[in-house]
């Protein structure tokens, strides 16, 4: 039966690969985007990829002003909306890991212009999504926000980020198979909309990088290109679902609370993965699998990895629940003796 009608807004060019930095003028010029762009950047992507994107649109006879933002806050997404306000840009460009391109992409959406991705790390799956986060207060999980018209993902940059920003990225992908099989609960339980392309494309991107997971290894180029992938396939499950349904449950409401009680302690995609292994464990599945995909690849598998002592974790996942109204096996709660069980039993703690 027809309900509603959907939208499903999708990237029109992902273009991935060694050296594409250089074709960021050629992937937007096929997009008809008219106007000076305006370039929100992070001081060390600046460095190592804004300048000479900027350099590109100079030579294009676009023009350019830039922003270089150091923090992931909504002073930070004001501070690029009063920019945009003052130069009217006609498109912005975010470049660098997830807090640029988020704070990109909400600016966007703000201010009602199209938004292009250049990541210069492997991170997460925002930075093709079209959900926007800042990690403040009461909104640790992301919000609708512009997603990209554009996505230029230069290999060669990635390969060179910190690595444990690429194992973070793997760990958000992985985690699609317990945030699918949150979601397939959450539909016989509550009756929650479900979309079986978008979960099997979410839950097919984790087996993908699974099976691939021996060949991901630091200095290999290769791998920051299975990553990425990856991370466009997980983007567009999201788009499709026009939610984070398809790479977000219970284990990320368990990252989102360690933000909130551990505030830095992990990058998002550690937390994630650990999160997943529990989760796992409560479905009655493989987390044993999990967990071995994750140590294969090089993220955490262990509090200690975190950075977080146990009382940490039984707090966040009694508390998880109570982030967003989204059903998940964590139910109404899990008492504090589950918690220790789930954690121990797994060997998280
Ligand atoms: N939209 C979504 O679905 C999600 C969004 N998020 C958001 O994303 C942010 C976290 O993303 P993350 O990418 O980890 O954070 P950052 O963008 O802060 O990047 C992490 C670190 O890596 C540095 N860096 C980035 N690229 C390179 C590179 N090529 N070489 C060397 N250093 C590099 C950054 O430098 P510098 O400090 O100079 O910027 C920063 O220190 C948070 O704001 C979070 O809220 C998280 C999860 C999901
Ligand atoms: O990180 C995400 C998907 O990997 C987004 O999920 P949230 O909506 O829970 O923030
Ligand atoms: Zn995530």
């Amino acid at each position: 039966m027809f309900e509603k009608s959907s939208w499903i807004r999708l990237p029109r060019n992902v273009v991935v690969g060694h050296g594409v930095l250089s074709e960021t003028t050629a992937a937007i010029d096929e997009l008809h985007l008219h106007g000076t762009p305006l370039l929100v950047t992070s001081p060390t992507p600046n460095e190592v990829a804004g300048q000479r994107v900027a350099d590109q649109f100079e030579d294009a006879g676009w023009g350019v002003e830039t922003v270089v933002i150091e923090e992931a806050s909504f002073e930070s997404v004001q501070r690029v909306i009063d920019v945009a306000n003052e130069v009217n840009p006609g498109y912005l460009v975010g470049v660098g890991g997830g807090k640029a391109i988020d704070i990109a992409k909400m600016a966007s959406d703000e201010i009602g212009r199209g938004f292009v991705s250049v990541p210069t790390a492997a991170s997460h799956d925002g930075i093709v999504s079209g959900r926007g986060s800042v990690p403040e207060e009461d909104t640790r999980h992301s919000v609708a926000a512009e997603p990209p018209l554009a996505v230029v993902a230069d290999t060669e940059i990635i390969a060179d980020a910190p690595w444990e920003l690429t194992t973070a990225g793997c760990a958000d992908i992985i985690s699609n198979y317990t945030a699918v099989e949150d979601w397939r609960l959450a539909q016989r339980l509550q009756n929650v909309e479900f979309h079986e392309y978008a979960a099997t494309l979410a839950e097919m991107t984790a087996e993908m990088l699974v099976d691939n997971a021996d060949t991901i290894r630091p200095g290999l180029e290769e791998s920051s290109w299975v990553v990425v992938k990856a991370l466009v396939s997980s983007g567009v499950a999201m788009s499709i679902a026009d939610s984070s349904r398809p790479a977000s449950g219970a284990e990320h409401l368990f990252s989102h609370q360690l933000d909130r009680i551990a505030p830095g302690a992990a990058l998002h995609g550690h937390q994630v993965g650990v999160g997943s292994i529990i989760t796992e464990y409560l479905h009655g599945g493989d987390w044993r699998g999990i967990r071995d995909a994750l140590a294969t690849i090089g993220a955490p598998t262990t509090a200690d990895e975190l950075g977080i002592d146990a009382e940490t974790v039984v707090e966040a996942l009694t508390t998880a629940h109570e982030i967003r109204d989204r059903y998940t096996i964590l139910g109404n709660g899990m008492s504090r003796a589950a918690a220790y069980e789930a954690a121990e039993t797994t060997k998280v703690i």
